[in-house]
């Protein structure tokens, strides 16, 4: 320590030093000169010596020694201090990507304390939710009908907040952080729990979770895989019942019941070695409800639906294996038209189609080459969709469904037991579906159900069910046309919402459906064109039936037509 005294004389003493000179100089009239006079050489250089002598560097050394012990003690305190309050708390973060993140975004926004709060962001996001889960109070009455979003607070993501949960205090904080130099922009979501356990934690996200899946209770997740290679949720579908798609009799319960069945055989598979995965190929004439089954499958087993688009730019074998082996562990995963997922036949015996004509050979009167292929946007291959169905890497517990229009074009590798088990075929409309679609078409279930609920808890308000009151069809004008000329309005052609069909006994219905069945051919057209055609007469059934001879025979003019182009 007398070290320091000493430099601090040596250096007091240097500087005096030159004060003096500087004073005497003025004084002797010379003035004060423009450049600094330097302290005398035999000061500094006794100074340097005596800092790097050996007295001065051993207290240097001191110096650091004690200086870093310090330094370390003080930062040892610090970690301790931050252990033993980190051991008070729980912390989670919830990635803005992932689907516990938005439970936990609907459970806070229905938490009853933002409604005080001074400062929250304002947001329309339905965090994968079609129902009113995420509102702001009040919005129901008032906005509903003009709202196609609805509105909600959510935590600020500049402050910090706190709440209580089950005498638990809990802090919550919004993360964002830049991801890429893009500007995008990466959300955590980091809830801190003041607690000892981790019981409260698995409280609230099963709560969250709860709560989340009630609200969604009546709709199907879609998922799809963005350029990235994962799972973005797309979309929140109304559930579509069963019932509702027509199909030969057996079919919808073959394949609900298969599926129910095989979603509860785990153990069976695991104590027999079988990989746990089930395949379905639905397959035949566009617009028989292959599509339309799979969603209601998906509602009915209460599962997610993840699409794999298998021509989709950038995909190749790589990708879609991991796209397959990212997939939850019960889910749908959707492959629709697998037959054009690559830019020649799904066959591997078949060779490539030839080159496309060249143009200049073509003689000028001749007539114009058949449209080719589209050129390929995925870089996939059939060994490549091989695997990720059944190798190593594929999901485990996973239902897939294939939909194709071209069976015959499929590799039988493909279509073997194990990759699709269960080859399912689509026809064109029978007459018993024709029937069938008639009826349900003009005697809506689920209204005539509803109205009876309302009735039986005393609700007067006649509910609007898409159809006329009028008690008795026959008195209707069956020469309505749903084209109207208004003296001063616009001209239109087809059925606006507010027309409403006759009110029809189901008798009565019965006895139209058989007579429209009559008039439709078997296995002609399709049910998406059979519902189309109906669509036009929605409102008018009696000229459904009489119009559908002539609907079919141009029908079959059109296609005539398509086949010879
Ligand atoms: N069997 C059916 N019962 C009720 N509606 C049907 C049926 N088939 C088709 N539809 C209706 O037709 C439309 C198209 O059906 P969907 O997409 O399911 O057919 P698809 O077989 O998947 O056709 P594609 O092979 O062209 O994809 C839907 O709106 C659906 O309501």
């Amino acid at each position: 320590m007398t070290t320091y005294f000493m430099i601090a004389q040596q250096v007091m003493s240097a500087f005096s030093l030159n004060a003096n000179e500087h004073n005497a100089t003025e004084a002797s009239g010379q003035g004060p000169s423009n450049s600094t006079s330097p302290p005398s050489i035999t000061d500094f250089s006794s100074l340097v010596a005596f800092l790097f002598s050996f007295r001065a560097l051993t207290d240097w050394l001191m110096l650091i020694v004690m200086g870093g012990a310090v330094e370390s003690l003080r930062r040892l305190l610090f970690q301790l201090y931050f252990k033993i309050i980190a051991s008070f708390w729980i912390t989670a973060s919830f990635n803005q990507d992932d689907s516990s993140y938005d439970w936990m975004m609907v459970w806070l926004s229905k938490k009853s304390s933002w409604n005080t709060v001074r400062q929250v962001d304002i947001s329309t996001r339905s965090f994968g939710l079609n129902s009113n889960a995420v509102i702001v109070p009040g919005e129901e009455e008032d906005l509903s009908m003009l709202a196609g979003r609805k509105i909600a607070y959510l935590p600020s993501p500049t402050l910090t907040f706190s709440l209580w949960y089950h005498r638990h205090y809990i802090t919550i904080n919004r993360i964002q952080t830049q991801t890429g130099w893009r500007g995008s922009q990466e959300e955590t979501l980091q809830i801190r729990i003041l607690a000892r356990t981790h019981s409260v934690l698995n409280e609230l996200l099963l709560e969250a979770k709860r709560e989340y899946l009630a609200a969604q209770d009546q709709s199907v997740n879609i998922y799809v895989s963005d350029s990235n290679n994962s799972w973005r949720h797309v979309a929140s579908r109304p559930k579509r019942s069963l019932s509702s798609i027509i199909l030969d009799p057996g079919v919808s319960e073959l394949l609900v019941d298969d599926a129910r069945d095989f979603l509860e055989s785990k153990s069976w598979y695991a104590a027999r070695g079988i990989p746990f995965r089930r395949g379905y190929l639905l397959y035949g004439a566009p617009g028989s409800g292959k599509t339309s089954i799979i969603s209601s499958i998906a509602g009915e087993l209460s599962l997610d639906v993840y699409i794999v688009s298998l021509s989709r730019s950038g995909l190749d074998d790589a990708a879609l294996s991991e796209l397959i082996s990212d997939l939850p562990e019960k889910c749908i995963c959707l492959m629709e038209d697998i037959d054009c997922a690559f830019s020649q036949s799904l066959n591997r015996e078949e060779p490539p189609p030839p080159p496309p004509p060249n143009v200049s050979a073509r003689p000028d009167d001749g007539p114009p080459p058949p449209p080719t292929a589209s050129k390929p946007t995925s870089r996939l291959s059939l060994s490549g969709l091989l695997n990720a169905l059944d190798g190593v890497a594929a999901q485990e517990g996973r239902i897939l469904y294939a939909t194709t229009n071209k069976y015959t074009a499929l590799d039988p590798a493909l279509c073997r037991p194990g990759r699709m088990d269960i080859h399912v075929e689509f026809k064109l409309a029978s007459k018993y579906q024709a029937r069938r679609l008639f009826t349900q078409f003009y005697l809506p279930i689920d209204d005539v159900k509803t109205k009876k609920s309302l009735e039986t808890k005393g609700v007067s308000k006649e509910i609007d069910s898409g159809y006329t009151s009028a008690e008795d069809a026959d008195d209707i004008d069956l020469n309505l046309t749903t084209s109207r000329r208004f003296v001063d309005g616009p001209t239109y052609f087809g059925t606006t919402h507010g027309q409403h069909a006759p009110k029809l006994r189901p008798k009565q219905i019965a006895a139209l459906a058989e007579r429209f069945a009559e008039a439709i051919p078997e296995r002609e057209v399709s049910m998406a064109s059979l519902q189309g055609y109906l669509m036009t007469y929605k409102i008018r059934p009696f000229e459904a039936v009489r119009a559908a001879h002539d609907w079919v025979k141009s029908e079959r003019e059109s296609r005539a037509k398509r086949e010879r182009a």
